[in-house]
Protein backbone atom coordinates (compact mmCIF):
# COMPACT_ATOMS: atom_id res chain seq x y z
CA UNK A 1 0.00 0.00 0.00
CA UNK A 2 1.11 3.82 -0.01
CA UNK A 3 2.52 4.94 2.12
CA UNK A 4 1.08 8.35 3.17
CA UNK A 5 4.15 9.30 5.60
CA UNK A 6 6.57 10.22 3.55
CA UNK A 7 8.47 12.92 6.09
CA UNK A 8 10.63 10.76 8.30
CA UNK A 9 9.93 12.78 11.95
CA UNK A 10 9.98 11.09 15.86
CA UNK A 11 6.95 9.03 16.43
CA UNK A 12 5.21 11.34 18.64
CA UNK A 13 5.39 10.07 22.42
CA UNK A 14 2.36 11.18 24.71
CA UNK A 15 2.96 11.55 28.22
CA UNK A 16 0.29 11.94 31.12
CA UNK A 17 2.34 13.33 34.43
CA UNK A 18 0.19 13.00 37.48
CA UNK A 19 -3.43 13.99 36.09
CA UNK A 20 -6.20 14.62 37.71
CA UNK A 21 -9.33 15.85 36.21
CA UNK A 22 -12.70 17.29 37.68
CA UNK A 23 -15.98 17.86 36.04
CA UNK A 24 -17.53 19.57 38.62
CA UNK A 25 -17.99 17.82 41.44
CA UNK A 26 -17.34 14.50 39.36
CA UNK A 27 -13.94 13.29 40.05
CA UNK A 28 -12.91 11.59 36.87
CA UNK A 29 -9.10 10.56 37.02
CA UNK A 30 -7.04 11.03 40.43
CA UNK A 31 -3.12 11.69 39.93
CA UNK A 32 -2.58 9.34 36.53
CA UNK A 33 1.36 8.94 35.30
CA UNK A 34 1.46 7.02 31.83
CA UNK A 35 4.06 7.45 29.13
CA UNK A 36 2.85 6.16 25.78
CA UNK A 37 6.08 5.24 23.11
CA UNK A 38 6.14 6.62 19.90
CA UNK A 39 4.72 4.60 17.42
CA UNK A 40 3.09 2.54 19.65
CA UNK A 41 -0.18 0.99 19.89
CA UNK A 42 -1.60 1.43 23.39
CA UNK A 43 -5.08 -0.31 24.23
CA UNK A 44 -7.09 1.61 27.47
CA UNK A 45 -9.43 -0.77 29.43
CA UNK A 46 -11.69 -0.75 32.42
CA UNK A 47 -15.38 -0.50 33.38
CA UNK A 48 -17.84 1.99 32.53
CA UNK A 49 -17.50 5.66 33.87
CA UNK A 50 -13.76 4.97 34.87
CA UNK A 51 -12.40 7.95 32.83
CA UNK A 52 -11.27 6.20 29.63
CA UNK A 53 -12.48 9.06 27.38
CA UNK A 54 -11.74 12.09 29.80
CA UNK A 55 -8.01 10.42 28.63
CA UNK A 56 -8.49 10.55 25.50
CA UNK A 57 -10.18 14.35 25.74
CA UNK A 58 -6.99 15.69 27.70
CA UNK A 59 -4.43 14.52 24.70
CA UNK A 60 -6.81 15.32 22.21
CA UNK A 61 -6.71 19.39 24.09
CA UNK A 62 -10.42 18.99 24.28
CA UNK A 63 -10.44 19.17 27.92
CA UNK A 64 -7.69 20.52 30.20
CA UNK A 65 -6.36 18.50 33.26
CA UNK A 66 -7.46 20.10 36.79
CA UNK A 67 -3.88 19.09 38.02
CA UNK A 68 -1.15 17.44 36.52
CA UNK A 69 0.38 17.97 32.81
CA UNK A 70 -0.55 15.97 29.49
CA UNK A 71 2.48 16.20 26.85
CA UNK A 72 2.30 14.92 23.11
CA UNK A 73 4.79 14.88 21.07
CA UNK A 74 7.02 16.42 24.13
CA UNK A 75 4.66 19.89 23.93
CA UNK A 76 2.47 20.47 26.81
CA UNK A 77 -1.34 20.15 25.11
CA UNK A 78 -3.03 23.11 25.12
CA UNK A 79 -5.51 22.93 22.57
CA UNK A 80 -5.94 20.64 19.18
CA UNK A 81 -3.60 20.62 16.83
CA UNK A 82 -3.48 19.13 13.32
CA UNK A 83 -1.29 16.88 14.87
CA UNK A 84 -3.89 14.64 15.98
CA UNK A 85 -6.53 12.47 14.88
CA UNK A 86 -9.52 11.82 16.77
CA UNK A 87 -12.17 8.34 15.44
CA UNK A 88 -15.14 7.80 17.42
CA UNK A 89 -18.09 5.25 16.98
CA UNK A 90 -19.69 8.10 14.72
CA UNK A 91 -17.97 8.34 11.43
CA UNK A 92 -17.92 12.43 11.36
CA UNK A 93 -17.83 12.47 7.77
CA UNK A 94 -19.03 15.11 6.22
CA UNK A 95 -22.40 14.23 5.10
CA UNK A 96 -22.64 16.31 1.75
CA UNK A 97 -19.07 15.00 0.43
CA UNK A 98 -18.36 12.12 -1.45
CA UNK A 99 -16.28 9.11 0.42
CA UNK A 100 -12.81 10.66 -2.21
CA UNK A 101 -14.07 14.09 -1.22
CA UNK A 102 -13.65 12.96 2.43
CA UNK A 103 -10.34 11.57 2.21
CA UNK A 104 -8.98 14.12 -0.10
CA UNK A 105 -9.69 16.92 2.24
CA UNK A 106 -7.28 15.92 4.26
CA UNK A 107 -4.81 16.70 1.85
CA UNK A 108 -6.35 19.76 0.81
CA UNK A 109 -6.25 20.80 4.31
CA UNK A 110 -2.19 20.26 3.99
CA UNK A 111 -2.45 22.53 0.83
CA UNK A 112 -2.43 19.79 -1.77
CA UNK A 113 -3.43 20.77 -5.21
CA UNK A 114 -7.05 19.26 -6.05
CA UNK A 115 -6.44 16.74 -8.59
CA UNK A 116 -3.42 15.24 -6.84
CA UNK A 117 -5.84 15.42 -3.24
CA UNK A 118 -8.39 13.26 -5.02
CA UNK A 119 -6.07 11.17 -7.18
CA UNK A 120 -4.25 9.98 -4.06
CA UNK A 121 -8.09 9.95 -2.01
CA UNK A 122 -8.59 7.42 -4.97
CA UNK A 123 -5.41 5.26 -3.98
CA UNK A 124 -6.01 5.21 -0.53
CA UNK A 125 -9.82 4.24 -0.83
CA UNK A 126 -8.58 1.73 -2.82
CA UNK A 127 -6.21 -0.02 0.01
CA UNK A 128 -9.27 -0.69 1.58
CA UNK A 129 -11.28 -2.04 -1.04
CA UNK A 130 -13.70 1.25 -1.14
CA UNK A 131 -12.77 2.42 -4.78
CA UNK A 132 -16.20 1.33 -6.31
CA UNK A 133 -17.66 3.42 -3.74
CA UNK A 134 -15.51 6.67 -4.00
CA UNK A 135 -18.34 8.79 -5.49
CA UNK A 136 -20.83 7.85 -2.56
CA UNK A 137 -22.09 10.05 -0.44
CA UNK A 138 -21.76 8.54 3.76
CA UNK A 139 -25.92 8.26 3.28
CA UNK A 140 -25.32 5.66 0.32
CA UNK A 141 -22.34 3.28 2.67
CA UNK A 142 -22.81 1.08 5.24
CA UNK A 143 -21.34 1.71 8.54
CA UNK A 144 -18.48 -0.67 7.92
CA UNK A 145 -17.47 1.84 5.03
CA UNK A 146 -18.38 4.53 6.40
CA UNK A 147 -16.15 3.97 9.02
CA UNK A 148 -13.44 2.55 6.25
CA UNK A 149 -13.93 5.96 5.02
CA UNK A 150 -12.98 7.98 8.09
CA UNK A 151 -10.06 5.65 8.85
CA UNK A 152 -8.62 6.37 5.78
CA UNK A 153 -9.11 9.90 6.05
CA UNK A 154 -7.62 10.12 9.79
CA UNK A 155 -4.51 8.17 8.61
CA UNK A 156 -4.21 10.75 5.52
CA UNK A 157 -4.19 13.59 8.23
CA UNK A 158 -1.09 12.19 8.97
CA UNK A 159 -1.39 12.76 12.30
CA UNK A 160 1.23 11.99 15.00
CA UNK A 161 -1.30 10.45 17.21
CA UNK A 162 -4.77 9.13 16.48
CA UNK A 163 -7.26 8.89 19.45
CA UNK A 164 -9.82 6.07 18.85
CA UNK A 165 -12.67 6.31 21.59
CA UNK A 166 -14.55 2.56 20.67
CA UNK A 167 -14.53 3.21 16.86
CA UNK A 168 -15.78 -0.16 15.87
CA UNK A 169 -18.64 -0.22 18.74
CA UNK A 170 -21.51 -0.03 16.11
CA UNK A 171 -19.96 -2.50 14.10
CA UNK A 172 -21.44 -6.11 13.63
CA UNK A 173 -18.80 -8.45 14.73
CA UNK A 174 -17.71 -9.90 11.43
CA UNK A 175 -17.13 -6.23 9.99
CA UNK A 176 -15.27 -5.07 13.08
CA UNK A 177 -12.71 -7.57 12.22
CA UNK A 178 -12.13 -6.66 8.67
CA UNK A 179 -12.13 -2.97 10.68
CA UNK A 180 -9.20 -4.07 12.73
CA UNK A 181 -7.22 -5.63 10.36
CA UNK A 182 -7.47 -2.31 7.82
CA UNK A 183 -6.31 -0.29 11.14
CA UNK A 184 -3.53 -2.52 12.09
CA UNK A 185 -2.13 -2.77 7.93
CA UNK A 186 -2.82 0.90 8.00
CA UNK A 187 -1.09 1.77 11.11
CA UNK A 188 1.53 -0.15 10.31
CA UNK A 189 2.29 1.64 7.34
CA UNK A 190 3.24 4.97 9.30
CA UNK A 191 4.84 6.17 12.48
CA UNK A 192 1.33 6.92 14.31
CA UNK A 193 1.03 6.49 17.73
CA UNK A 194 -2.75 5.05 18.79
CA UNK A 195 -4.37 5.08 21.60
CA UNK A 196 -7.98 3.13 21.85
CA UNK A 197 -10.26 3.00 24.32
CA UNK A 198 -12.61 -0.47 23.85
CA UNK A 199 -14.74 -2.83 25.82
CA UNK A 200 -14.17 -5.49 23.73
CA UNK A 201 -11.22 -7.75 24.92
CA UNK A 202 -10.62 -9.46 21.75
CA UNK A 203 -9.85 -6.77 19.90
CA UNK A 204 -7.83 -5.52 22.63
CA UNK A 205 -5.77 -8.63 22.37
CA UNK A 206 -5.82 -8.77 18.42
CA UNK A 207 -4.60 -5.08 18.41
CA UNK A 208 -2.38 -3.98 21.23
CA UNK A 209 0.92 -3.67 21.69
CA UNK A 210 0.41 -2.70 25.59
CA UNK A 211 -2.90 -2.60 27.37
CA UNK A 212 -3.26 0.13 30.66
CA UNK A 213 -6.48 -1.24 32.64
CA UNK A 214 -8.03 1.43 34.54
CA UNK A 215 -10.70 1.11 37.81
CA UNK A 216 -12.65 3.02 40.18
CA UNK A 217 -13.96 6.21 40.75
CA UNK A 218 -12.43 8.20 40.24
CA UNK A 219 -10.01 6.51 37.59
CA UNK A 220 -6.43 5.36 38.11
CA UNK A 221 -4.53 3.18 36.51
CA UNK A 222 -4.10 -0.77 38.05
CA UNK A 223 -1.97 -2.00 35.90
CA UNK A 224 -0.08 -2.28 31.87
CA UNK A 225 0.64 -5.70 30.54
CA UNK A 226 2.83 -5.50 27.50
CA UNK A 227 1.98 -8.07 24.94
CA UNK A 228 5.16 -9.04 22.56
CA UNK A 229 3.26 -11.19 20.78
CA UNK A 230 3.79 -10.89 16.98
CA UNK A 231 0.92 -10.04 14.71
CA UNK A 232 -1.47 -11.37 13.01
CA UNK A 233 -2.39 -12.65 16.53
CA UNK A 234 -4.42 -15.98 17.41
CA UNK A 235 -6.22 -15.02 20.23
CA UNK A 236 -6.56 -19.23 21.59
CA UNK A 237 -2.29 -18.99 21.88
CA UNK A 238 -1.29 -19.64 24.83
CA UNK A 239 0.29 -16.57 26.28
CA UNK A 240 -3.21 -14.41 24.79
CA UNK A 241 -5.78 -16.58 26.88
CA UNK A 242 -3.80 -16.17 29.93
CA UNK A 243 -3.51 -12.61 29.64
CA UNK A 244 -7.65 -12.23 28.39
CA UNK A 245 -8.29 -14.28 32.10
CA UNK A 246 -6.27 -11.67 34.34
CA UNK A 247 -8.38 -8.79 31.92
CA UNK A 248 -11.50 -10.43 32.83
CA UNK A 249 -11.02 -11.27 36.34
CA UNK A 250 -9.89 -7.41 36.20
CA UNK A 251 -13.19 -6.25 34.71
CA UNK A 252 -15.63 -8.83 37.36
CA UNK A 253 -13.37 -7.35 39.98
CA UNK A 254 -14.48 -3.72 38.97
CA UNK A 255 -18.33 -3.98 38.24
CA UNK A 256 -19.79 -1.80 40.59
CA UNK A 257 -22.77 -4.09 42.19
CA UNK A 258 -23.00 -1.45 44.66
CA UNK A 259 -24.13 1.43 42.63
CA UNK A 260 -27.69 -1.16 42.39
CA UNK A 261 -30.43 -1.21 44.98
CA UNK A 262 -31.01 -4.72 46.14
CA UNK A 263 -34.65 -4.04 44.28
CA UNK A 264 -32.68 -3.29 41.11
CA UNK A 265 -30.59 -5.69 41.09
CA UNK A 266 -34.01 -8.46 41.55
CA UNK A 267 -35.27 -6.83 38.59
CA UNK A 268 -31.86 -7.08 36.50
CA UNK A 269 -31.83 -10.36 37.22
CA UNK A 270 -35.14 -11.68 37.02
CA UNK A 271 -36.66 -11.78 40.23
CA UNK A 272 -39.84 -10.55 42.16
CA UNK A 273 -38.45 -7.59 44.07
CA UNK A 274 -40.39 -7.77 47.68
CA UNK A 275 -41.90 -5.49 48.92
N1 LIG B 1 -18.17 16.77 30.38
C1 LIG B 1 -18.46 16.12 31.51
N2 LIG B 1 -19.20 16.70 32.45
C2 LIG B 1 -19.48 16.07 33.62
N3 LIG B 1 -19.07 14.82 33.92
C3 LIG B 1 -18.34 14.19 33.00
C4 LIG B 1 -17.99 14.79 31.75
N4 LIG B 1 -17.25 13.92 31.06
C5 LIG B 1 -17.13 12.82 31.82
N5 LIG B 1 -17.79 12.99 32.99
C6 LIG B 1 -17.86 12.02 34.08
O1 LIG B 1 -16.54 11.58 34.38
C7 LIG B 1 -16.52 10.18 34.61
C8 LIG B 1 -15.59 9.51 33.63
O2 LIG B 1 -16.18 9.61 32.33
P1 LIG B 1 -15.53 8.95 31.04
O3 LIG B 1 -16.46 9.20 29.91
O4 LIG B 1 -14.14 9.39 30.90
O5 LIG B 1 -15.55 7.39 31.44
P2 LIG B 1 -15.31 6.12 30.51
O6 LIG B 1 -14.43 5.23 31.29
O7 LIG B 1 -14.86 6.54 29.17
O8 LIG B 1 -16.78 5.51 30.44
P3 LIG B 1 -17.48 4.60 29.30
O9 LIG B 1 -16.70 3.33 29.23
O10 LIG B 1 -18.86 4.38 29.84
O11 LIG B 1 -17.47 5.40 28.02
C9 LIG B 1 -17.97 9.69 34.50
O12 LIG B 1 -18.53 9.64 35.77
C10 LIG B 1 -18.63 10.77 33.67
O13 LIG B 1 -20.00 10.87 33.98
Amino acid sequence: MSNVNEKKRRPTQVVFENVSKRFGEKQATQDVSLKVPGGSFTVIIGPSGCGKSTMLGLAAGLDEPSEGYVFVGGREVAGPTENVALLFQHYNLFPWLSACDNVAFAFRNRGMPRKEARQRAMELLANVGLEDYADKVPDELSGGMKQRVALVRAFAMQPGLLLMDEPFAALDHQTRRIMQNYLLMTWQATDATVIMVTHDLDEALHLADRLVLFSGSPGTISEIIDIDVPRPRRLDEVSLASIRQRLEAHLEKEVAYDEFTEAELAQVMGFAAQS
